[in-house]
């Protein structure tokens, strides 16, 4: 039969879903393999009318993706940018945000950071004063009230989103949903299929999926996570994604100074001044430690 070419829209398990046209195909990979990931193009060998095989995965322009010392899960394929999505309520992680910020810069994808829930003033003052070291770093921060102005937030946001490939990343109850539902026309209808196609049953929200929003612009909706293991990023890729090292790097006392604990250590002074942030520079050392920990340890 055919060979089709196919973006995968929702991954679950073994089990993927290809979109081609309007048309979904659940797809199976070959063997035990499980490299595929949700915005992939791919080449599908039909076996019947709503099934295939995966032949091949199409050369990535980007890949997200989380690990630890044991295995790594693929988050998304084919972004160009990632929206972090905080609020004034619940109270959000710091280590979660640089974390996302990290493997957004390691992937060659742009941050922007969604603060949602506005309309809590009470809690905006300080929020505002915690979101302001990203701002500082250069990342863009977009205030929003998804609910209290849910038309000021898709003014603000759908130009973002045109022509792009954005991944959402959120805590539980920042109001990564309420967002998505408000930027992506039937979004719940369209979980629903793919849930029903998927057989998931009701963990429609255990899954990462794909929105095309038309032809050249689309959504994805990862489920929150708890733990963003870096394990995968050497030392020097970790350097390079901390963006405000870059103008101390190369100016250390060694040339192959680890920024940890080494004299005239350019980083470091960077700290002591106050140049840099120490909960930047701690969750350097943590990922750093990660990344050293192999299996046996
Ligand atoms: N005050 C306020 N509440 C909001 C706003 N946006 C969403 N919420 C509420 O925040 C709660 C969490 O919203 P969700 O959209 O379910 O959040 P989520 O981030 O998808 O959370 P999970 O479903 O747990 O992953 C809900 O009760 C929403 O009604 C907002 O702009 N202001
Ligand atoms: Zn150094």
């Amino acid at each position: 039969m055919a060979h089709l070419t196919a973006t995968i829209i929702a991954a679950h398990g073994r089990h993927y879903l290809g979109q081609i046209d309007g048309e979904l195909l659940h797809c199976v990979t070959r063997g035990k393999k499980s490299d595929v990931a949700v915005g992939d193009r791919v080449d599908i060998k039909r076996t019947s009318p709503n099934q295939g095989v995966i032949e091949a995965i199409a050369e990535r322009k980007t890949l997200l993706f989380r690990s630890d010392q044991y295995k790594s899960k693929l988050l998304a394929a084919n972004v160009t940018q990632m929206l972090i999505v905080v609020a004034t309520e619940p109270g959000f992680s710091d280590d979660l945000v640089s974390r996302s910020l990290v493997a957004a810069e390691a992937a060659g994808v742009t941050p922007h950071i969604i603060l949602n829930k506005t309309d809590v003033t009470e809690l905006l003052p300080k929020v505002r004063q915690r979101v302001a070291l990203y701002a500082g770093l250069g990342y863009p921060v977009h205030e929003v009230s998804v609910r209290a102005n849910p038309d000021a937030a898709r003014a603000l946001l759908e130009p973002l989103l045109a022509g792009q490939s954005s991944i959402f990343i959120g805590q539980s109850g920042m109001g990564k949903s309420s967002l998505i539902n408000l930027l992506v026309p039937d979004a719940e209808i369209a979980t629903r299929e793919i849930s029903a196609a998927l057989d998931t049953g009701k963990h429609t929200t255990t899954f990462t999926r794909l929105y095309a929003i038309d032809q050249d612009t689309s959504v994805i909706d990862s489920p929150g996570f708890q733990e963003f293991g870096l394990y995968h990023l050497s030392e020097g890729m970790l350097e390079r994604a901390f963006v405000e090292f870059a103008p101390h790097l190369g100016k250390c006392k060694f040339y192959n100074c680890h920024h940890l604990n080494e004299p005239a250590c350019a980083v470091l002074e960077a700290v002591t001044s106050g140049n840099i942030a120490p909960i930047r520079h701690d969750l350097y050392r943590q990922l750093v430690h990660e990344a050293s920990q192999t299996i046996g340890y």
